[in-house]
């Protein structure tokens, strides 16, 4: 911790004249049996601003659902919702943000190939009909404004999970890095053929380094930038080949940075990053983190020229924005009016494991319920996939080697115990989009054990209701992976078209609970999240999705 005490803003961080983030809104809670009663001074200055305002201010109180006793999400500022919805009500085409047009053409063309929105229509050419998504909009033209100013400019992007913040801050970023070859060319000639870096993006895990190098890949390939993705498999030697010819952009993470000051291979490192103009930390509430943080500011401050500091994350915890405040008190957020929601396209469902015939077996309740899902007729033709969240991590072998023994699931498990590139095979049949039946050969589980009821697939006594449509019955069409693993895989990744999650434990924050959720129902997809709850669940996990249905706000 005294290290951490220690941590100061970056020099080039202070005295910056940009606008803070408001703080008009910070609330102090005192929360008690579930029930949250304003402070002294929110009370004082609601009775400051009269009877309306003070209405208006239970109204959007009643909106936010305090969850558990640390749910830990910032309240969402409503004013800045407010701003961001008008902006939202004009702006709905990439024509009517200011990109350059190379930029604009290759990232719809490199969404159109990469989303997994089905809502796309095939007579059209690649890209023709991708839209911006809200967080775009409202990230691209913020920080068109001002984008090619020499001051430094550090904003804090957060918007829902799966709602394509990836391209919200990559759009700007392409669009800096063109501008700067265009409109400076003498600079750009003497830059061009130096080994120098550009830019970095920043990303907690080897899995998020490789899914973002390979969206930053499809699009540096059309705009003739150099990428470069610096993982667990890359030497020293690749790096340094690869910088010769310069990199536009380097996907990596903030120990692999720190690295390059370590070893004498790399000569000079601070001469590489001294050409770092743009930088993005992806997952940044995870990188700011406690156990990150002394990482991650040294890292930025390895960068000391940059232009643009994005700091970009689906939550923002209330630590997190302490954080910022302090480290980058000029940061400004973008935030979307959706902010610390669990998506309305994702059918929120109850396991009550404490009713027959589980009597308490959280394990049978699960074991059920993954048999329920195989043999739903859902997904029809595609193998299903499943992601079951666990608290600790020595639960998730305990558990997947339950389900594979006792109840004959297709399960692995997966915990940052796993070798990295273990763990990158583990993941693949998941982050990938859904197999065809007929282009894989089946080797179906038994889910032999005679505590899964064969028929029907409701669940007995939970508010789950399965049908079991005659097509899927006795068909071979029902297989089911299922991936047992804990908030490590819960950030960011992009599970592509897996629309079953199980929470196996209540999640201990909504900050793990907006996380975990979001692994399905990405960019406004259908998907379902099932919570095991049982006798010793508090009563608040059980109003979740009610929470849900009324598109509440947590924190
Ligand atoms: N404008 C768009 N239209 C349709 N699909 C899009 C668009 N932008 C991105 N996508 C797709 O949406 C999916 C989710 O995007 P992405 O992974 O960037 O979400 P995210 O907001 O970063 O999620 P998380 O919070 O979990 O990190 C991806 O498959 C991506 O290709």
């Amino acid at each position: 911790m005294a290290s951490l005490l220690r941590l100061m803003p970056h020099p080039a961080f202070r005295g910056f004249n940009a606008i803070r983030c408001s703080s008009a809104y910070a609330r102090t809670t005192l929360r008690n049996g579930g029930k949250t009663k304003s402070s002294r001074h929110s009370l004082v200055s609601a009775i400051k601003k009269g009877p309306a305002r003070r209405e208006k201010k239970a109204e959007s109180e009643s909106q936010v659902f305090h969850y558990g006793a640390f749910g830990g999400l910032r309240e969402v500022n409503d004013q800045d919702s407010q701003k961001i919805a008008g902006v939202l009500a004009k702006v709905t085409d990439f024509d009517q943000l200011k990109i350059l047009p190379e930029v604009r053409h290759a990232v719809k063309k490199a969404i159109s190939s990469e989303t997994i929105a089905k809502s796309l229509d095939s007579s059209k050419t690649a890209g023709e009909d991708i839209k911006p998504s809200p967080v775009q909009v409202a990230v691209i033209q913020k920080l068109s404004k001002t984008l090619m100013n020499r001051q430094l400019q550090v904003h804090m992007v957060a918007a829902e999970t799966g709602s394509g913040k990836t391209m919200a801050y990559l759009v700007p970023l392409f669009d800096y890095l063109k501008r700067g070859e265009q409109d400076t060319p003498e600079s750009w000639d003497q830059i061009k053929d130096k080994a120098i870096v550009r830019s970095v993006i920043l990303v907690p895990t080897h899995e998020l380094v490789e899914q973002v190098y390979k969206t930053v890949k499809l699009n540096a390939d059309l705009l003739g930038l150099h990428a470069f993705r610096w993982n667990m498999d890359t030497s020293y030697n690749d790096f340094i080949e690869a910088v010769k010819a310069r990199i536009d952009i380097l996907v990596t993470t903030p120990g692999k940075i720190l690295n390059m000051f370590k070893v004498r291979i790399i000569n000079r490192p601070e001469r590489l990053l001294s050409g770092v103009r743009f930088a993005v930390l992806d997952e940044a509430d995870t990188l700011m983190d406690r156990s990150w943080l002394e990482e991650t500011h040294n890292a930025i401050k390895s960068f000391p020229n940059t232009n643009h500091l994005v700091f970009c994350s689906a939550t923002i915890p209330s630590e997190f924005h302490k954080t910022m405040d302090r480290l980058f008190p000029t940061s400004e957020a973008i935030t979307t009016p959706k902010l610390h929601k669990i998506s309305q396209k994702i059918d929120f469902k109850l396991i009550d494991a404490s009713l027959n015939p589980y009597k308490g077996s959280k394990i049978k309740a699960l074991a059920q319920a993954l048999y329920a899902i195989m043999k739903d007729g859902t997904e029809e033709g595609f193998e299903k996939r499943c992601l079951v969240f666990v608290n600790e991590k020595k639960d998730a072998k305990k558990v997947a080697e339950q389900l594979s023994e006792r109840y004959g699931h297709s399960c692995v498990s997966l915990t940052g115990e796993d070798a990295i590139s273990e763990r990158l095979d583990k993941i693949s049949a998941f982050v990938s989009p859904p197999k065809r039946l007929d282009e894989i050969s089946l080797d179906l589980p038994s889910t032999s054990n005679e505590t899964i009821a064969r028929e029907p697939t409701v669940l007995p006594n939970s508010n789950i209701k399965l049908a079991t449509p005659d097509s899927a019955r006795g068909k071979k069409s029902a297989t089911l992976k299922v991936l047992v693993t804990t908030d490590l895989m819960a950030r960011g990744l992009n599970f592509q078209g897996v629309r079953n999650v199980i929470l196996f434990d209540v999640p201990k924050t909504s900050i793990d609970l907006v996380h975990r959720a979001g692994r399905t129902g990405r960019m406004m997809q259908g998907g379902r999240v099932f919570m095991v709850i049982d006798k010793k669940t508090k009563s608040w996990a059980k109003a979740v999705p009610k929470i849900v249905r009324n598109n509440k706000t947590l924190s």
